[in-house]
């Protein structure tokens, strides 16, 4: 297979997978993650180490990730270090048209991606990914060595449609989300999960830098930029206050709203009393907020039930994986008309009883959709710590077992000193009189 997704779309005379080129698109896209590059020194770092080492020579990659520059800059370090890369979209909305089509025209990367395709076509940008159907024109398969994927999809699809030879060739994958990697492990549990997956969005550096201050950031950009609401005075409601919603919370509290935080979990919920928030259910939080923004990972948050009593205006957004956090369905069921697009992102609800409420970004991922998602920083650590585990994985040496694998405690602690170093921060170390203090349980006061 040679030809990349942006010549061989269903709407081109090339093919039944693609898309036309756009002239100048490519371009724009270069720019953009030539950009992007600068802020991310991790994966400059590794680039140049990848180029010498060549840790993927003679492998496949098969990634779904979301298309954005930060990502591209990621596939750029895996290219130097010699992986072939087929890439498909991990969102039907959050792909940037420009980031593909530089990836496709000038960095060798095969791109099955293009924003705002339907689900069909979403699944089926996966299975090229994965290798199906590929060059023999009978259904044959040129699977991939390693596997990169933010949600799941990718695995999922794999897992379903992949005949058995084609998961024995897996060496191990990625998974960059906390919604995936709930999915692997419960693949893992019934016992599909055919090879070693490590859970890169779980370790102590890709929660603190990823899920809470890039998610605090970008959460609150995309709202902004879809509403253009002034969160000042405002009353807020987060729904989950794990590594995102607390971050999430932090940030509206900071711009002058008054936040109040649903949980299940009495732990999470603890802290966020703690630290000043007020907490309810949510059918009780329904009536008094004015912007709702689930970030729990779990499905039917926010239902026909909650969106019958909330105020006129209110604003509804979700930054969790997938969009079944928001009842989507139930509002469109409610509604008796729609206006859609009353700005980029924002979608108008009327309801009968007189109410309009504003969906953004469809009950999608809203960060993502109607900004930029993370900044630059945030993904060089969570990608620069993926490039190094899937460098190890790629190594024939150590064969974890099929499973779900932790990130190795180094390289969490490399990256973070790599970044640290071109931060221009430093590290005290410890001593040796308390080295033998700390290792020692007979000294006390
Ligand atoms: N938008 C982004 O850029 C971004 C970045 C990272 C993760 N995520 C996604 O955000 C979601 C949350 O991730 P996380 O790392 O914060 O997970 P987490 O497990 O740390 O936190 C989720 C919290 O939601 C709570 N929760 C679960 N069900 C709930 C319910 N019905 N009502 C209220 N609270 C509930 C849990 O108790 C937990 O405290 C996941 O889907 C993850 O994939 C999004």
């Amino acid at each position: 297979m040679s030809a990349t997704a942006a010549s061989r779309g269903s709407d081109s005379p090339g093919g039944p997978r693609g898309y036309r080129p756009v002239p100048g698109l490519a371009e724009l896209g270069d720019g953009r993650i030539t950009y992007a590059e600068r802020m991310m020194p991790l994966l400059a770092a590794l680039r140049s180490r990848f180029s010498a080492d060549r840790p993927f020579d003679g492998l496949t990659v098969a990634a779904c990730l979301h298309v954005t520059a930060e990502t591209a800059v990621f596939l750029r370090a895996l290219r130097a270090g010699g992986a072939t890369i087929r890439l498909a979209a991990s969102n039907p909305l959050s792909t940037q048209d420009d980031i593909a089509a530089a990836l496709a025209a000038d960095d060798g990367v095969e791109v099955f991606a293009k924003s705002g395709v339907d689900r069909d076509a979403y699944y089926e940008h996966i299975a090229l990914a994965i290798g199906a159907g590929t060059d023999d024109g009978a259904g044959g398969w040129q699977g991939p060595d390693l596997v990169l994927d933010d949600g799941g999809d990718l695995m999922s699809t794999l897992h379903t449609i992949a005949p058995p030879a084609v998961l024995d060739r897996v060496r191990g994958g990625c998974e960059g989300t906390t919604t995936g990697v709930l999915r692997l492990r419960r693949m893992a549990a019934d016992g599909t999960l055919g090879f070693p997956v490590v859970a890169a969005s779980d370790t102590p550096v890709t929660r603190i830098v990823d899920n809470t201050h890039g998610t605090a950031q970008s959460v609150i950009d995309g709202l902004l930029r879809a509403s253009g609401v002034l969160l000042a005075g405002k009353t807020v409601v987060v729904a989950g206050f794990g590594a995102c919603g607390s971050g999430i919370a932090e940030s509206a509290r900071a711009l002058g709203a008054r936040v109040v935080i649903t949980e299940v979990d009495a732990v999470r919920a603890l802290d966020a009393v703690l630290r000043g928030f007020q907490v309810l259910p949510i059918a009780d939080a329904a009536p008094i907020g004015e912007i709702f923004i689930t970030a729990t990972g779990s499905a039917e948050v926010i239902t026909a039930e909650h969106l019958a009593v909330m105020p006129d205006g209110a604003i509804l957004a979700n930054a969790g994986h997938f969009d079944v956090e928001i009842d989507v369905r139930a509002l469109v069921t409610m509604a008796v008309a729609v206006e859609t697009d009353v700005r980029p992102h924002a979608d108008a609800y009327h309801l009968p009883d007189g109410r309009r409420l504003l969906l953004l970004a469809e009950g999608r991922v809203v960060n993502l959709v109607a900004a930029d998602g993370h900044p630059p920083q945030v993904m060089d650590l969570a990608f620069g710590i993926e490039a190094l585990t899937l460098a190890r994985l790629a190594s024939a040496e150590q064969r974890l077992a099929p499973g779900v694998h932790q990130v190795p405690g180094d390289i969490d602690a490399d990256a973070a000193r790599l970044v640290l170093t071109a931060l221009g921060a430093r590290l005290d170390t410890l001593t040796e009189a308390q080295r033998a203090y700390l290792a020692n349980w007979h000294l006390g006061s």
